[in-house]
């Protein structure tokens, strides 16, 4: 460490649009969070620290939006008397090889690259924003850290789609996401109750949504599968269809651009409601379509609780993360009437009254399975993994 300065990680989230991050020294909540958005070609660039209202971003001519970005990034961080140690990435898909976070190469680069196809509107952006971060702090060591990786545990049985054998072997099989999130709140859950040692369900209802079935710590099923759009309904993704909807498209005449972008960005909350991707707008609306599409989120998440934990055998704990999870009453409270035949039942009071920025238990006392809200935090994960790779030099 330098005289004077903090180590310091920065764990990175690039999207399409935007890039997420964190602040993170060795332990602790997040420094500082923050969102730079408007990234694309023609969008308009603007950031902002979280809790507080949205810069411009002036973009120096001859630079792009994502160095003008980096640059107000790390003048922050000179401004906090930090020194940045590493970059931790969150890359979404790590495929059969990495199953564990890597310190990103050239060679490693390209492996990540080849999996484009398997998360098209994922993994090219992840990686750009390595390679955009690689340019601009050249030496700087970056690491991979892989949502697919937490769920390497799962049973072959799980991993395998009912397809012939060579598209297997190609890679077309289930690989779950969202690990990073569940990695954090099954250690969460591992320090606050010895019953999350058992069966788990941990459900990460973001703007992307999937379920979690894990068994000592360890993933054993996933709701999504080979892509981020299986499972459940999401804030625009359609989740699992019947692949006959496919077919039926095309050969109505839909482009593969199209369906893409019906099954990614127009279909979910979005789509049925016709109103927004987004629950709180929804839950103020008085449409009864906003009611629709809430109905169906609400039911496709316990369908798919069904099927998980058959999977696991039964459900000791149930866990809520993600910005629904986290904040939304409501669906936690429909969502544990649904899953009474197991034995969970909420301490309504408790549920309503969760603010949602901490860890808690909402179970009722005679409860036989327990309830807990964990607010997730992805970038402690991979900022863990980094100062993992700096300690051990
Ligand atoms: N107070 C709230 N009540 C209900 N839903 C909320 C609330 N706050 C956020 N959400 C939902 O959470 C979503 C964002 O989830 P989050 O996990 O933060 O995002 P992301 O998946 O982009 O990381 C929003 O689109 C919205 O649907
Ligand atoms: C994998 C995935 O769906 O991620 P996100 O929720 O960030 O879109
Ligand atoms: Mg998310």
């Amino acid at each position: 460490m330098s005289a004077g300065l903090r180590d310091a990680v920065l764990a990175v989230n690039a999207g399409s649009s935007s890039l997420k991050f964190g602040v993170y020294e060795r332990s602790g909540p997040a420094l500082w969070t923050g969102l730079f958005e408007g990234l694309e070609p023609g969008g308009a660039p603007r950031w902002r620290l979280d809790r507080e209202p949205v810069h411009d971003l002036v973009v120096p001519a001859g630079s792009g939006s994502f160095d003008a970005a980096l640059a107000e990034l790390l003048s922050l961080l000179a401004a906090s008397g930090l020194r940045l140690a590493a970059v931790a990435h969150r890359i979404v898909h790590g495929g059969r090889r990495c199953t564990a976070p890597r310190a990103l190469d050239d060679e490693l680069l390209a492996y990540l690259h080849t999996l484009e196809p398997l998360a098209p509107l994922h993994q090219p952006h992840n990686l750009e924003g390595v390679e955009a971060i690689r340019a601009a702090l050249p030496g700087l060591p970056q690491i991979a850290c892989f949502d697919t990786a937490f769920h390497a545990t799962m049973p072959a049985v799980e991993r395998r789609l009912p397809l012939p054998r060579a598209l297997h072997e190609q890679g077309l099989r289930r690989y779950g996401f969202h690990g990073l999130s569940y990695d954090y709140v099954s250690r969460t859950l591992a320090a606050a109750t010895p019953r999350a040692a058992g069966r788990l369900l941990m459900a990460h209802l973001g703007n992307g949504a999937s379920l979690c079935g894990a068994v000592g710590g360890r993933s054993m099923a996933s709701s999504m599968g080979l892509s981020a759009v299986d499972g459940l309904m999401m804030g625009t993704r359609s989740g699992a269809l019947d692949p006959g909807v496919l077919l039926y498209l095309w050969r109505a005449g839909w482009s593969l651009e199209q369906v893409e972008s019906l099954l990614y960005r127009e279909s979910g909350l979005k789509g049925v409601s016709g109103i927004s991707a987004d629950m709180r707008t929804l839950r103020a609306s008085t449409e009864p379509a906003a009611a629709e599409a809430i109905e169906l989120f609400t039911h496709r998440v316990l369908r798919e609780s069904g099927a998980i934990i058959a999977a696991i055998g039964g459900l000791d704990v149930i866990a809520f993360a993600g910005g629904i999870g986290e904040h939304d009453a409501r669906l936690r409270a429909d969502v544990a009437a649904g899953l009474a035949f197991t034995g969970l039942k909420l301490d309504a009071a408790a549920n309503l009254a969760a603010t949602g920025d901490v860890l808690m238990p909402v179970h009722a006392a005679d409860s036989t399975v327990e309830a807990w809200i964990v607010p997730t935090d992805e970038g402690r994960v991979a900022a863990d993994a980094a100062f993992a790779h700096l300690d051990a030099g």
